[in-house]
């Protein structure tokens, strides 16, 4: 069978990066991205705002919506404490199967757990079968149009608490325009922009932050 775009980008990854540290394997995804084939991680330059946004939230359960090929599961998980965890929803059973290899390369698979299926069949089981009791941290990046239903099963499902943040990747580039709609005109969430561009590409894009107000 020829290789998918994802196998190649995480064979190139176990034969160039330094197994067991993060910062390389997502150096190198960037490197073969930008240089060979273009492919939808978050990238270095909108990684850099995710990580000023990490920095400052310093959370402790996390949960990312579209794991691909687990660039910013490792990205994320690469700043997260000790104790702190990462669920990442991912509904293609081959990003996941190649998600899984790529965190385990990291080194980074006790902090992250792949979660393969419909988010949202999966939200609503986070509570009860995955311990979870609200989320400090969510960042969306999946299916653009599940951005604001997902939004809504978090905040039915219980799942936000006073400062919850919201990290939206691709508020432009695809775009993702009923979310922007509803989360800028609800007064339970104070939002942020920030400008930025596709991975890889001089085409404009921006991230949205939502701090959830409760
Ligand atoms: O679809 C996306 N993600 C969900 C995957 O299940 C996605 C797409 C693009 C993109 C594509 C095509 C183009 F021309 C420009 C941007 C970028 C991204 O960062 C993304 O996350
Ligand atoms: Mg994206």
């Amino acid at each position: 069978m020829a290789q998918s775009k994802e196998e190649r980008i995480l064979n190139f990854v176990l034969q160039n990066a330094v197994k067991g540290d993060p910062q390389s394997v997502v150096d190198t995804i960037d490197k073969y991205c930008s240089q060979k084939e273009w492919a939808m991680n978050v990238g270095d330059e909108k990684g850099l705002i995710l990580d000023k946004i990490l920095e400052e939230t310093k959370p402790s359960v996390l949960l990312e919506l579209g794991t691909y090929c687990g660039y910013s599961a490792v990205r994320i998980a690469r700043l997260l404490k000790p104790s702190a965890r990462l669920l990442t929803i991912e509904f293609n059973p081959d990003f996941a199967a190649v998600a899984k290899q790529m965190i385990e390369f990291a080194g980074v698979q006790d902090k992250v757990k792949i979660l393969e299926g419909p988010s949202e069949t999966i939200i609503p089981q986070l509570k009860k079968k995955h311990e979870v009791d609200t989320l400090d941290f969510v960042f969306l990046d999946h299916w653009k149009d599940r951005y604001l239903p997902d939004t809504m099963l978090l905040l039915e499902h219980g799942l936000l608490r006073k400062g919850s943040v919201i990290l939206a990747d691709n508020v432009i580039c695809p775009g993702a325009p009923e979310f922007i709609k509803y989360i800028r005109n609800n007064n339970s969430f104070e939002c942020t922009n920030y400008p930025s561009h596709v991975e890889y590409m001089k085409v404009k894009d921006a991230m949205e932050k939502a701090v959830f107000l409760g």
